[in-house]
This record gives structure tokens, C-alpha cells and sequence, in this order.
């Protein structure tokens, strides 16, 4: 699958969105090793805290189903009703989870470049530093 068609899955992932507070729409498109893709959309929460990004439905999606090896991850967001060509990138949280199950120097994360385009970035690159599994001897 290409990073095109990866993103392509991502916005038609965004139009799940559940989205009343913030109006801002996210998707991602998970890729596994294996070649599966996963849908997340972000779902919002009237206590605001119980909210979940995009990504981690993703994520939690894929690793109920069993899935343990991913190679990318592309991520679209923007407000209700616009294109997203802005960068989105993923928050702390979302960088954590993808730590979780996935190497820094390998994993690779899709996101619009402002210009039209996507940018290709390393986890490494977003999550210098991490804290993972190793660090609890896992
Ligand atoms: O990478 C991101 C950034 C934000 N959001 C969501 C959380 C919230 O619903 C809305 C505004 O922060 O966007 C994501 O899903 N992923």
C-alpha cells in the first residue's frame, strides 16, 4: 500500500469522527506488517478527559484483534467541513502508545505537509527519547 493510498484511508476514516466540543475531525489508517489496515476516528466526550484520539482507536482496534507489528500510521485532521491539508500531528499520549508497540527507528508516521503533500517521519523523530517496554527490562 502506498503513503497515498494510506492517507486516503485516513480521511475516509475522519468522517466517523464523533466530534460535538472541539468540531475537529481526525482519522488515521493503521498499516500492520501483515498488510491490514485499521480505522480510527477521534471520539469525543461530554466530561471532555474520556476523550480518545484517532490514532489509539487505531491502535486499540488493531491490538484487540491480535495485531502486534506495524510498519505506518497516517493521520488527517481539521475542523468540520474542511479539507485536511494542515499538518496534525499526534499528541503525547497517541506518541506513547505507539512506543508501546512499535520501534522508534522503524515506524513511520504519515501526516499532511501544509503544502498539498505528506510528509514521512520516523517515530524517532516525534518521540525522541522514549520511555518503553525495554525500560521495565519487557
Ligand atoms: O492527533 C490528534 C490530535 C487531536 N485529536 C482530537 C482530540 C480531540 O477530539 C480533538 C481536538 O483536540 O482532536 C486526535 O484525535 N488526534
Amino acid at each position: 500500500m502506498t503513503n497515498q493510498e494510506l492517507f486516503e484511508e485516513a480521511k475516509k476514516a475522519r468522517l466517523q469522527a464523533y466530534t460535538p466540543y472541539s468540531h475537529f475531525q481526525v482519522g488515521a489508517a493503521l498499516l500492520t506488517r501483515s498488510g491490514k489496515v485499521y480505522h480510527g476516528c477521534n471520539i469525543e466526550n461530554a466530561a471532555y478527559t474520556p476523550t480518545n484520539c484517532a490514532e489509539r482507536t487505531a491502535f486499540f482496534q488493531a491490538v484487540y484483534e491480535g495485531e502486534r507489528a506495524f510498519e505506518k500510521i497516517a493521520i488527517v485532521g481539521a475542523k468540520e467541513g474542511e479539507e485536511p491539508t494542515n499538518v496534525c500531528a499526534p499528541c503525547g499520549v497517541c506518541r506513547q502508545v505507539m512506543r508501546e508497540f512499535c520501534s522508534p527507528e522503524d515506524f513511520c508516521i504519515l501526516l499532511a505537509d501544509g503544502k498539498g503533500g505528506i510528509k514521512e517521519w520516523k517515530l524517532r523523530e516525534l518521540l525522541p527519547c522514549g520511555f518503553g517496554p525495554e525500560d521495565l527490562g519487557e
